[in-house]
């Protein structure tokens, strides 16, 4: 089997005497769009501040493309080749939409894929940002603003799109819009990982879903089987 571009092995994090991550095994592979999904609590905010090392585990390991990284802050990963984007926007709201996008295409890595840059405008076109305007970004609506920072992360050349909950805000229609850009970005072959709430989104754009429930992996196929599943039903019902 190849190599996971991002995987954990008996990921464990408590605050306190409560366990928010427990033991959490994941696989994402090269060029799979995953969304990571369960009932408020699961652990999911947790799972992502592991994965992009804002929190520390106190047990279990994190590799990003083969390397351990599980104590590497995340300005590291992002080096390595991890594109984050957070529920609060990143952008800078006084700088035009072109200063913004600026910033981290001077900054890319060295190391980008050689399909990033053609990724990062394919990405503008979906999105219809233009890379030229000099409107700030405090007068796009917030739809627009968080595309922005999702094209800010494309610039920077990463292997992986990591997102915490991208849609957060959005109407139905701009929810299904997002679902489509990221469609699209991982059929040109970027590996994307989206923490999620939106039961729509996921139905729309996973081609795998890890549920999680009280810290745990709860449930993990393909979105017909975790949407068939009984007793995820339940848990998102709170009866299991
Ligand atoms: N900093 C913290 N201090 C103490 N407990 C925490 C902290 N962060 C999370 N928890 C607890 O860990 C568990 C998992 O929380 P987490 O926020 O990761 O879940 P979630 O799935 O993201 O929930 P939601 O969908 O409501 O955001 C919860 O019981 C939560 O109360």
């Amino acid at each position: 089997m190849t190599v996971p571009i991002l995987a954990t092995r008996s990921l464990a994090k408590r605050f306190g005497g409560v366990v928010a991550t427990d033991r959490v095994d994941l696989a994402v592979a090269e060029g799979e769009l995953r969304c990571i999904i369960g009932p408020n609590g699961a652990g999911k905010s947790t799972l992502f501040a592991l994965l992009c090392g804002i929190y520390r585990p106190d047990a279990g390991t994190i590799r990003l493309k083969g390397k351990d990284v599980t104590t590497l802050p995340a300005f590291r990963r992002v080096r390595l080749g991890l594109g984050l984007t957070f529920q609060t926007n990143r952008a800078y709201h006084d700088l035009s939409v072109r200063q913004n996008l600026e910033t981290p295409l001077r900054i890319a890595r060295a190391d980008a894929p050689k399909d990033a840059e053609e990724r990062f405008r394919y990405a503008l076109e979906l999105f219809g940002l233009d890379p030229g305007s000099e409107l700030p970004a405090r007068e796009l609506p917030h739809h627009r603003l968080q595309w922005l920072e999702i094209a800010m992360v494309l610039a920077a050349g990463p292997d992986i799109l990591l997102l915490d909950e991208p849609t957060a805000g959005m109407s139905p229609e701009e929810t299904m819009q997002t679902a489509r850009v990221l469609q699209h970005l991982n059929r040109a072959g970027l590996t994307i990982v989206v923490v999620e709430h939106d039961i729509a989104f996921v139905r729309e754009v996973a081609q795998s879903v890890t549920v999680l429930h009280q810290g745990r992996v709860f449930a993990e196929g393909s979105v017909a089987d975790i949407t068939a599943h009984e007793d995820v039903r339940k848990i998102y019902l709170g009866r299991a």
